[in-house]
């Protein structure tokens, strides 16, 4: 059996279609839906998603104001700015490029920005909002995943599900969503005791786990729906130099029945789910001011 590939990139190409018709009708009612992106820091990989969330607005209409610091900078320089843009009514979304450096408190950080604006969903209050099924921003990732899910047909409801990770960013909410979807979710993590126990019985598996090639076919249920979150560098070998996900993925291929590829799965669906976001937060934001 060869598993079917979900092509991230086309989808990701065909919504964004949809967004930009979306945002284009918002600039002719005079409300430019705008990101602001904040990038603390040097390093590499960061700088890369941040082109690429940049890249991803200005194809799609979307103005981006693009803020950089190095890594040094102090927390209320940045609160500061955050602070001035949320004032800011030309302005829909605000993000801060994760991780931060160590003299920051991500949560402090994550707080000061406004709820409104919080087009990552990960404000405490956007949270807890999808904690209770309630409207809120979703966070990207889990949301791309879901949307790569649903393209697959595979019913959610009374699935089993396990996601590999426990991450704010990724693995917490995509557990949320999926059992908001009707899925049985296990959450498994580094002090799973038996791993595969878990996800060999996985209709849906997610891996979020950042450790290359760590999902091999063996751990999973063949025909099982299988979603690689995972962006990882090599650093040796024969593939040095290239990305790869966190399922080995030859081996996953032979069992799966579904498969997202790395690069060009989840990642531009990410930037894709940020992308809507921030059109319906300028969506809102015309709305209230009746436009
Ligand atoms: N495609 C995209 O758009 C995105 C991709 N990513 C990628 O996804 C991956 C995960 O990201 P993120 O959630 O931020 O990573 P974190 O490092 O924050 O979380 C990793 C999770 O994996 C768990 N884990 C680590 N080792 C094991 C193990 N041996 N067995 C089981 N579980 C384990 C950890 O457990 P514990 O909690 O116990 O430490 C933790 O919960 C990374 O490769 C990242 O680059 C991230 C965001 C977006
Ligand atoms: N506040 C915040 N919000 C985030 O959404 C956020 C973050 N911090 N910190 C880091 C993670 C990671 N992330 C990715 C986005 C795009 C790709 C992406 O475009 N991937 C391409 C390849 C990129 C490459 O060539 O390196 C692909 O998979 O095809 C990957 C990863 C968003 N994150
Ligand atoms: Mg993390």
């Amino acid at each position: 059996m060869t598993a079917r590939i979900i092509d991230g990139k086309a989808l990701a190409e065909q919504v964004r279609g949809e967004i930009a018709t979306r945002a284009a009708a918002l600039a002719a009612r005079g409300e430019q839906p705008c990101l602001a992106v904040l990038l603390i820091g040097a390093d590499p990989a960061s700088a890369v998603y941040v082109r690429n969330k940049v890249a991803g607005c200005e194809k799609a209409g979307i103005r981006s104001l693009r803020f950089d610091y190095s890594a040094d900078v102090a927390p209320d320089v940045v609160m500061a700015k955050l602070a001035e843009l949320n004032a800011d009514p030309a302005v829909h979304g605000i993000l801060v490029q994760l991780p931060l450096p160590p003299q920051f408190d991500e949560a402090a950080v994550l707080e000061a920005i406004s709820v409104e604006k919080d087009v990552d969903g990960f404000h405490a209050e956007n949270v807890g909002r999808l904690s209770q099924n309630q409207e809120a921003f979703i966070p990207c990732t889990p949301h791309g995943v879901m949307k790569m899910l649903e393209s697959t047909g595979v019913p959610l409801a009374g699935a089993e599900a396990v996601v590999i990770g426990r991450s704010n960013i990724v693995g917490k909410p995509m557990a949320m969503l999926l059992t908001n979807a009707g899925a049985t979710v296990t959450v498994c993590h580094s002090k799973t005791r038996d791993l595969a126990f878990h996800t060999r019985r996985a209709d849906i598996l997610v891996a979020a786990v950042g450790k290359p090639r760590f999902v091999t076919g063996a751990m999973i249920k063949p025909g099982a729906v299988v979603i690689d979150v995972g962006i990882n560098r090599l650093t040796d070998g024969p593939d040095a130099g290239k990305l790869c996900g966190d399922v080995d993925f030859d081996s996953a291929a032979q069992v799966a029945g579904a498969i997202t590829p790395v690069p060009g799965g989840v990642g531009p669906m990410t930037i894709t789910m940020l992308l809507e976001n921030t059109v319906i937060s300028a969506e809102r934001a015309a709305r209230r001011s009746g436009r």
